[in-house]
């Protein structure tokens, strides 16, 4: 489980996070939304172990979130980080290298699946591509949590799909827990259990998105627009 507790985060004078708390229950695909400059990534690198907070804690199945819990983390930053000069192939090489828990056989599967070209650079990959590169080494990690930011940014529609049915079918929701952000909600929503709605630094809701559908008759995006207000 994800345990936020009274969580801050400050950046020189700007306050990201604001007494957060909240949990995240394992086996479950999260999302976590709101507009630009809501704290939606700099939750997501607390959880990694990338950033310390300023007040309060985070806890990955009680152990508290710093440099090391990428044992057991894996992240997808939503910048490009890979070398330039290394083909697809010497891409996966270098994760697999990196990373003990990096399942090889799934990662050749999910090159397939993405149509991805072994031989080809990073450098001439389409930003399509390379969006779809970061999913397989991230999701080829076997470990519990998959953090995911903003995995379908700035890719065409045929893209994004293909991408969703991927995070689908190579995610193990028996072992594995995966929170996403996006601003996609239209195309996240069927993939999504849960929802976390964050505003400048704080959380709105935290709800079950069939609750949503159900109970408030809305959808996700019809939802965080009533929420956000003005
Ligand atoms: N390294 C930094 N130094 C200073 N301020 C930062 C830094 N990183 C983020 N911020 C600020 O903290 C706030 C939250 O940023 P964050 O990147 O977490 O938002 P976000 O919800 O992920 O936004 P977006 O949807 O645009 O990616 C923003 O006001 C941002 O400008």
């Amino acid at each position: 489980m994800i345990q936020l507790e009274s969580v801050s985060k400050r950046y020189l004078t700007k306050k990201a996070l604001k007494d957060v708390s909240l949990q995240i229950e394992p086996g479950q695909i999260t999302g976590l939304i709101g507009s630009n400059g809501s704290g939606k990534s700099t939750t997501l690198k607390l959880i990694a172990g990338l950033l310390r907070p300023t007040r309060g804690t985070v806890l990955i199945d009680g152990e508290t979130a710093n440099r090391r819990i990428c044992r057991r983390v894996a992240y997808l930053s939503e910048l490009d980080s890979y070398y330039s000069f290394f083909t697809v192939l010497e891409t996966v090489d270098f994760y697999a290298r990196t990373f003990s828990d990096f399942n090889r056989v799934k990662a050749e599967e999910m090159l397939d699946f993405m149509k991805l070209d072994r031989m080809q650079k990073v450098k001439h990959l389409s930003k399509g591509n390379r969006g779809r590169l970061k999913i397989v080494v991230t999701l080829a990690r076997e470990v519990p949590f998959l953090l995911m930011d903003e995995p379908l940014s700035g890719l065409d529609p045929m893209v994004r799909s293909s991408i969703i049915k991927g995070l689908i079918s190579f995610v193990d929701l028996e072992k594995q827990t995966v929170i996403i952000t996006t601003h996609e909600l239209q195309e996240i929503e069927p993939l999504l259990d849960s929802v976390i709605l964050i505003k400048n630094g704080v959380i709105l809701d935290q709800k079950r998105v069939e609750a949503i559908r159900r109970n408030e008759n809305l959808s996700l995006s019809d939802w965080m627009v009533e929420k956000y207000g003005d």
